[in-house]
């Protein structure tokens, strides 16, 4: 039966990427995706950003919502400090699988705990599961209409203290509006807008980054 893109992608990772290497990785998947497929990576525009917050916030404890194929996953994993692991959610069982083989490739397994299933579901679950406390770092880049829900959640849940940084994806194309509303008005958060593109294309999207205020 034919091949499916994350399989793709995963080929064209193994064919042109160096083993242990985060970046050629990386570098892999943005060409494979400017000349082959588009895939919903976040890309290396949006990349970039958030490799500039995850530098600036050098996070202990990190959430990405939204493995798909790994490459927010490694692009993140590569710039943690030693001992620092980030846990990636995936409802997708054919996305997990091919994410774990790409963060392996990376080297990158021992500082990621990749977890399939729902956040509704894992979010309630995380502080007695990883005995984690409050995280420092949060990727949103899920089902979009479940972005709110969730920020929702995990302040139900005392997963965020002040100063945790929220930075979502796609919240121009496809968009979260709903998301932007809570987070631009509430004064709990103090959100800011970087401007960027849709992975691959010209179409307007952008990453909204949010501090929580406690
Ligand atoms: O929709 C998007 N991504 C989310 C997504 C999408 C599908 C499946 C999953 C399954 N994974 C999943 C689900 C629920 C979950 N709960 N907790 C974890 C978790 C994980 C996730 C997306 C779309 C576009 C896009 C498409 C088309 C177009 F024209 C323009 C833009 C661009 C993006 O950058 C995007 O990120
Ligand atoms: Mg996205």
């Amino acid at each position: 039966t034919r091949s499916t893109r994350p399989q793709r992608m995963l080929k064209a990772v193994q064919k042109n990427a160096t083993k242990g290497n985060p970046q050629s990785v990386i570098s892999a998947i943005d060409y494979f995706c400017k000349n082959s497929e588009w895939a919903m990576n976040v890309g290396d525009e949006k990349g970039s950003i958030l490799d500039s917050v995850v530098t600036e916030v050098n996070p202990s404890t990190v959430l990405e919502l939204g493995t798909y194929c790994g490459y927010s996953t490694v692009r993140i994993a590569r710039l943690l400090s030693p001992g620092t692991k980030l846990i990636t959610l995936e409802f997708n069982p054919a996305y997990a699988t091919v994410a774990r083989q790409i963060i392996a490739y990376a080297g990158l397994q021992d500082k990621v705990t990749l977890v399939e299933g729902s956040s509704a579901d894992l979010i309630p679950q995380i502080k007695e599961r990883f005995g984690i406390t409050t995280f420092d770092f949060i990727f949103l880049d899920h089902w979009k209409d479940r972005y709110l829900p969730d920020i929702k959640l995990f302040e139900e849940c005392g997963l965020l203290r002040k100063g945790s940084v929220l930075l979502a994806d796609n919240v121009i194309c496809p968009g979260a509006p709903e998301y932007l509303e809570y987070v631009r008005n509430s004064p709990r958060y103090e959100s800011r807008y970087y401007p960027a593109h849709l992975e691959y294309t010209k179409a307007e999207d952008g990453l909204e980054k949010s501090v929580f205020l406690g």
